[in-house]
């Protein structure tokens, strides 16, 4: 497993008023997958990526990514931990508005202090497979939703990630856009070998699942795993 959560909880209050997201949750994530989060609306699918992301920590129970338990870094070391491992797209998109296209993919090199050759040429090249590179200069005011959504999977992906988390991806879209998104997501988890989590309720996404988590009041109501996972199939062939 790339990543797995024992017995979570997460309760959030309201004053004086408990209310209980995530219960006893415990799931693995294997690499080199596409899973969903599925569940209806208030269920405690964007707590859970939150929780497995490092953005926000359980109450109880343990998170580990590649044998990293999450418990055990400081508020400083869970940044740097997630910026060299993980990868992040959201329904809203979160490019910075002042930047461009490009400068929006690059800026997680930036931070990393990667020389100017290395993000010039990765930056480039991921902007032209998600088929925007005439658009590098764009801000993201001149861009359509599915393009946005298109720099911010090639941004999730320029660190190099193990693991890509996405909360709802194709909330904001229509269906026609939605599909192409899902297909680009689809192709840059096979091409890159990571594994991909989304949350959502999006049916179209379920069916594209490698694996699906349903989860409900907090609490995982089925797993279902529907295809094996490549790493396994790759390592049966040699054996
Ligand atoms: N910051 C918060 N403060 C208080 N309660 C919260 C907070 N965030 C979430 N909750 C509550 O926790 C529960 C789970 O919410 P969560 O957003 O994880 O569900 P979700 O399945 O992602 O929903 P949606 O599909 O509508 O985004 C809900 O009852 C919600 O009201």
């Amino acid at each position: 497993m790339i990543a797995t959560l024992h017995s979570v909880d997460k309760t959030y209050w309201l004053g004086k008023i408990a209310l209980p997201a995530l219960r006893n949750i415990s799931i693995g994530i294997r690499p080199d997958c596409f899973t969903v989060i599925a569940g209806p609306s208030g269920s405690g699918k964007s707590t859970l990526l939150n929780v497995l992301g490092g953005i926000d920590r359980p109450d109880r129970g343990e998170v580990e990514i590649r044998g990293q338990r999450l418990g055990q870094l400081d508020d400083d070391a869970l940044s740097d931990f997630r910026a060299a491992h993980l990868g992040f797209v959201f329904q809203n998109f979160n490019l910075l508005p002042v930047l461009s296209a490009y400068e929006n993919v690059e800026y997680p090199l930036v931070l990393a202090r990667t020389d100017a050759a290395t993000r010039r040429r990765t930056t480039m090249d991921l902007l032209e497979q998600v088929g925007l590179a005439d658009k590098a200069r764009h801000l993201p005011g001149e861009l359509s939703g599915g393009q946005r959504q298109r720099v911010a999977i090639a941004r999730a992906l320029i660190a190099r990630p193990q693991l890509v988390l996405a909360d709802e991806p194709t909330a904001n879209l229509d269906s026609h856009t939605g599909d192409s998104i899902l297909a680009l997501m689809r192709e840059m988890q096979r091409e890159h070998h990571v594994s991909f989590v989304f949350s959502s309720h999006d049916h179209r996404l379920i069916e594209a699942a490698d694996d699906v988590i349903e989860i409900r009041d907090g609490r995982i109501a089925a797993v279902r795993r529907h295809r094996q996972a490549q790493t396994s199939a790759r390592a049966e062939a040699f054996a």
